[in-house]
């Protein structure tokens, strides 16, 4: 049952139904600071970000973004803590709107609210622009990937990262848990044992809105989360959720809360 009392099955949205009708430039609308009650969330999952990679515990060489879309809010503290980035998609036209940021071109979204707050975080309000250079400096590579594919870079093989960050993306892609499972097993793959994992989406969430269209969402819990993880190989060490006050009403979405966890892969025995 969704938050507004009525229940509406949106029918599972594919690979397919991404690479067809997901616009990044509408997605991208959730993405502009502008005192709505939107911020909240963008502003818990930035903070979460940069307590996890300014903490001198998660840093390394190499770190592997699962399924970025067109964002790199995900990446602004983490490129402080690691040499190398790769960021990866299923979709083209992601690929597409993020190389369009990493080149500077005209067009690109502007991140710059964005930036300015994570320097704020970082106590470096004015360094916004060398955040922005250090971070297009640091992404070495826009992928292509299917976290349905037991390697989900193939073809490319990847050596194993350091850490993997994936945002809104597992329950996006999978239309159930046995698949979440599957899918959480093959990007594990690309993580080495003892390196990190930094997860975060929604929880209680059916479906998103893009522009007009309608995704699917597969509807996690915070058991199941804590379970699939470590059947996987995971300690949990950080799981915080902020949850939605049941006083916004907004058809954009039915998530009941936010999700941020920061795991680490058992080393090998
Ligand atoms: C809701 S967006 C999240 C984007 C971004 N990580 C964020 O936090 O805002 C979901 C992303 O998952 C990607 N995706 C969908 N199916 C996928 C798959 N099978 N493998 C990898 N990525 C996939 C989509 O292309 C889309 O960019």
């Amino acid at each position: 049952m969704c938050r507004f009392g009525v229940s509406i099955m949106t029918e599972f949205t594919g690979g397919d139904v991404y690479q067809a009708e997901f616009d990044p430039k509408a997605f991208l609308e959730y993405f502009k600071f502008g005192d709505t009650w939107r911020d909240d969330f963008l502003i818990f999952i930035l903070k979460q970000y940069c307590k996890t990679f300014t903490s001198g515990v998660v840093k390394g060489d190499t770190l592997i973004d699962i399924g970025s879309g067109p964002n790199i809010h995900q990446l602004l503290s983490a490129c402080e803590s690691f040499k190398e980035i790769i960021a990866s998609d299923y979709t083209y036209r992601n690929h597409w709107e993020l190389e369009k940021w990493l080149k500077n071109e005209p067009g690109a979204f502007d991140w710059t609210p964005v930036v300015e707050y994570v320097c704020e975080l970082e106590g470096n309000r004015e360094k916004a622009a060398e955040k922005e250079a250090k971070l297009r400096k640091t992404i070495k590579q826009v992928l292509k990937c299917d976290v349905h594919k037991s390697n989900p870079m193939d073809p490319i093989v990847l050596p194993p990262a350091d850490c993997l960050i994936s945002s809104l993306c597992l329950e996006a892609a999978c239309k159930d848990l046995n698949t979440y499972r599957n899918a959480l097993k093959n990007i594990n793959s690309l993580l080495k044992p003892g390196g990190h994992l930094v997860l975060s989406g929604d929880l209680g969430c059916s479906f998103f809105m893009v522009g007009p269209k309608r995704f699917s969402c597969l509807v996690l819990e915070e058991e199941f989360l804590r379970d699939v993880l470590s059947e996987t190989g995971f300690i949990i060490q950080e799981f915080e959720v902020l949850f939605r006050g049941d006083d916004i009403i907004d058809d954009s979405s039915d998530f009941s809360g936010m999700y941020f966890i920061l795991a680490r892969k058992e080393e090998a025995i």
